[in-house]
C-alpha cells in the first residue's frame, strides 16, 4: 500500500513510500527487499500488540489507526471439541469425527465403536479431532447396562484432545498452560470445583486407568501429563476462555490470540467463526474506527442485559469486576436500559426515574432522579428477575399482538421505556405489527409502529455502535421501519406521479434504510438467519422498486 507518507526500507534503509500492506507499519523499497526481510519481520507484522497490566492480565493494543472493517487478525484453534459440561440424554449424537449432528442412520468409528456419520468421515483419523483420542476410547470397556450416553461421554473429548497437546504440538501445550486459569479463584468447596472433580474422576477411571495399563503393558508413555490439577487447569482455562458455538453444533473452541482480548460491555471489534470445512478460524475486525493506542475489545456477556446483570455473570463466569463506560455510568450511556420508573408513595405520587447510585458498586442503593427516594439494591433485583421471569413466560406463548401489547403496558408502569425488559418485549411486538396483513391497518397505528420502530434503532445504535452483536436485532427493525414507511406512501399518496414526486423524501427514507440493511447484514449473510433476513430485505426492496415503477416514479 503506498501513500504520501515517506519511510526507510527495513532492509536497506534508502528512503521509499511503499508499506507493507498486512500491517502497514513498515516501508520497502522493492518486493525482493520485502520477501528478504520477511523471517524477521513476521513475528512483528500485526497491527495490534500484547500488553499487560495488573488489572486486565494480558491484553490487545492498537499499533497504528484501525478503520472500521478492516481485519486485525485471524486465529486458528488451539483446539475444539463438544462443550464438556453437556450431557443432554434427549439431543442426537454428534460424530465423533467431524461433529456433525447425526439425525439419520447412526454408524460407528471401526476402531473404538464411538458415533460416527460415516465410517469414513475424515475427522476419525484427523489428529485435531477424532484421531488421538480414539486410541483412548478404545481401552474405555463397556460397562453391563451401561447406557449409549453413559457410555459415549462426549463431554471429556475436549479434554482428552487438550491433553494430546502435550505430544502433538508443544507450542499450542505451552499457549494452552499460559492462558488465564482464574484457578485460585475455584476452591476446593465452590460448586464448580465440584461439578469439575466429579468430571475430572471420571476421566480418570474410565480413560486415564486403562491408558495406564496399557503403557505399562507396551512400555510406552503415551501421555506423560495426566493428572487431576492438569484436567481442573483446563477445565478453568476453557471456562475463562473458550468460544462457544451452538450452531450448527455445541462445541467450545481455544483461540491463542482471541483468548487475550479484553471485555467490553461496547465491544469494538466483531468476530466471524468459518464453520465451512476450515477448522473453525475466527476473523476479528474493527467494528468501528480504533486509534493507534486503543484497546482492542470484545464482549465476554450479553449486551441486551442491564449493568447488574452483566457484572453478575462477568464476576461468576469470568472472575472479575467491569467497570467499563457503560457499567460505570447510571443511565448506561443515556440508554436507561436498567432505569426503573419511582413509582412514589400514595401521598406523593412520582413520576421520575430510579437509577443505581453507583452501579460499580455492588449492592449500591438506587434513588430516584425527582423525589429522591431510595432503594436498596437487593429489593430492585428482587423485583427484575421476577418480572424477567414474567416476560420469559409470556414471550415463549407466542402471544398475539394484542396480548402482547397489554402485557407491555402492564410493563410501562414500573419500566423505563427503554428497560431491556421493555427492549425485548417492543423487538417481538413490532414485528407483530404487521403492516402487510390483509386488514386493514388505521394510521395511528402505522405512526405507533413507526414511532417505536425508530426508537428502537437508535437505542440499539447507542448499545451496539459497531453492529459488533445486536447487527440482527438491527436489521429486523430497519425492515420493519422500511415496510411501515412504504405503507404510509402507499396510503398518503394518491396514485398520480405528481404527487408521489412530491413525497421523494419518504421514497428516499426507505431506499436509506434498505441500503442500510445491507450494509448492516454484510457479515451477517455468511450465516443461515442472517442470510435468510437478508433475502427478505432484498425482496422487499424489489417489491419497492416495482411498486415505485408501477405509479410511474422516475427514482
Ligand atoms: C479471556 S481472558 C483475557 C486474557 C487475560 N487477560 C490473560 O492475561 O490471559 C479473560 C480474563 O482477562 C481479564 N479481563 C478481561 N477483560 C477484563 C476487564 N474489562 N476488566 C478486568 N479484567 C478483565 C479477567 O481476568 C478475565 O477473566
Amino acid at each position: 500500500m503506498s501513500d504520501d507518507a515517506e519511510g526507510l526500507c527495513e532492509l536497506c534503509k534508502n528512503s521509499c513510500k511503499t508499506k507493507c500492506s498486512k500491517c502497514k507499519l513498515v516501508y520497502y523499497c522493492s518486493v525482493e527487499h520485502q520477501k528478504e526481510h520477511w523471517i524477521e519481520h513476521k513475528e512483528h507484522c500485526k497491527s495490534y500488540e500484547i500488553r499487560e497490566n495488573q488489572t486486565l492480565g494480558k491484553f490487545l493494543v492498537a499499533k497504528r489507526d484501525l478503520e472500521r472493517d478492516e481485519i486485525i487478525f485471524v486465529d486458528s484453534p488451539l483446539f475444539f471439541g463438544p462443550g464438556p459440561y453437556k450431557i443432554e440424554e434427549e439431543s442426537p449424537f454428534s460424530c465423533v469425527g467431524c461433529s456433525k449432528i447425526l439425525l439419520d442412520e447412526i454408524r460407528s468409528c471401526p476402531e473404538c465403536g464411538w458415533p460416527a456419520c460415516n465410517f469414513d468421515c475424515e475427522g476419525l483419523k484427523s489428529p485435531q479431532m477424532h484421531g488421538l483420542e480414539c486410541q483412548i476410547l478404545k481401552l474405555k470397556p463397556r460397562k453391563p447396562n451401561e447406557s449409549d450416553y453413559d457410555h459415549f461421554r462426549f463431554d471429556t473429548l475436549i479434554i482428552l484432545r487438550a491433553l494430546f497437546l502435550q505430544k502433538t504440538n508443544k507450542k499450542k501445550w505451552d499457549a494452552l498452560m499460559n492462558l488465564e486459569d482464574h484457578l485460585n479463584d475455584r476452591g476446593p468447596n465452590n460448586q464448580i470445583f465440584k461439578i469439575v472433580q466429579e468430571k475430572v474422576s471420571f476421566i480418570q477411571e474410565n480413560f486415564i486407568k486403562p491408558l495406564q495399563l496399557f503403557e505399562k503393558e507396551n512400555g510406552q508413555v503415551i501421555l506423560p501429563i495426566v493428572s487431576a490439577d492438569i484436567m481442573h487447569k483446563i477445565y478453568a482455562t476453557l471456562d475463562v476462555n473458550a468460544t462457544e458455538i451452538s450452531d450448527p453444533v455445541d462445541l467450545f473452541i481455544l483461540y491463542p490470540t482471541a483468548s487475550l482480548i479484553e471485555h467490553n460491555c461496547v465491544p469494538n471489534t466483531c468476530q466471524i467463526i468459518d464453520e465451512n470445512n476450515n477448522g473453525y478460524k475466527v476473523t476479528f475486525r474493527a467494528a468501528m474506527p480504533i486509534k493507534k493506542g486503543e484497546h482492542i475489545t470484545s464482549t465476554y456477556t450479553n449486551i441486551l442485559w442491564g449493568t447488574q446483570e452483566r457484572r453478575r455473570h462477568l464476576k461468576e463466569s469470568k472472575y472479575f469486576s467491569c467497570i467499563c463506560k457503560r457499567c460505570s455510568d447510571p443511565t448506561e450511556l443515556g440508554t436507561y436500559f436498567s432505569a426503573l420508573l419511582c413509582l412514589g408513595s400514595d401521598e406523593k405520587p412520582c413520576k421520575g426515574i430510579q437509577l443505581p447510585t453507583h452501579p460499580t458498586e455492588d449492592n449500591c442503593l438506587w434513588m430516584c432522579n425527582q423525589c429522591h427516594i431510595k432503594l436498596p439494591n437487593k429489593e430492585i433485583i428482587d423485583f427484575v428477575s421476577h418480572l424477567n421471569n414474567e416476560v420469559n413466560k409470556e414471550l415463549e406463548k407466542k402471544p398475539q399482538m394484542e396480548a402482547l401489547e397489554e402485557f407491555m403496558n402492564k410493563l410501562q408502569i414500573f419500566l423505563h421505556p427503554n428497560h431491556f425488559l421493555m427492549y425485548s418485549v417492543k423487538h417481538s411486538l413490532v414485528q407483530l405489527y404487521d403492516v402487510n396483513g390483509d386488514i386493514e391497518i388505521s394510521n395511528a397505528f402505522l405512526e405507533d409502529k413507526m414511532k417505536i420502530c425508530n426508537e428502537m434503532i437508535q437505542l440499539t445504535k447507542k448499545l451496539d455502535p459497531g453492529n459488533a452483536r445486536l447487527a440482527l436485532y438491527l436489521a429486523v427493525l430497519l425492515n420493519e421501519q422500511s415496510m411501515a414507511k412504504f405503507k404510509v406512501l402507499t396510503r398518503c399518496l394518491g396514485s398520480t406521479s405528481e404527487e408521489l414526486e412530491s413525497n421523494k423524501e419518504l421514497i428516499q427514507e426507505v431506499f436509506s434504510l434498505f441500503e442500510e440493511n445491507r450494509r448492516v447484514l454484510k457479515y451477517e449473510r455468511e450465516f443461515e438467519a442472517g442470510s435468510k433476513l437478508l433475502q427478505v430485505v432484498e425482496s422487499n426492496e424489489i417489491k419497492f422498486k416495482n411498486w415505485l415503477s408501477e405509479h410511474n416514479v422516475i427514482i
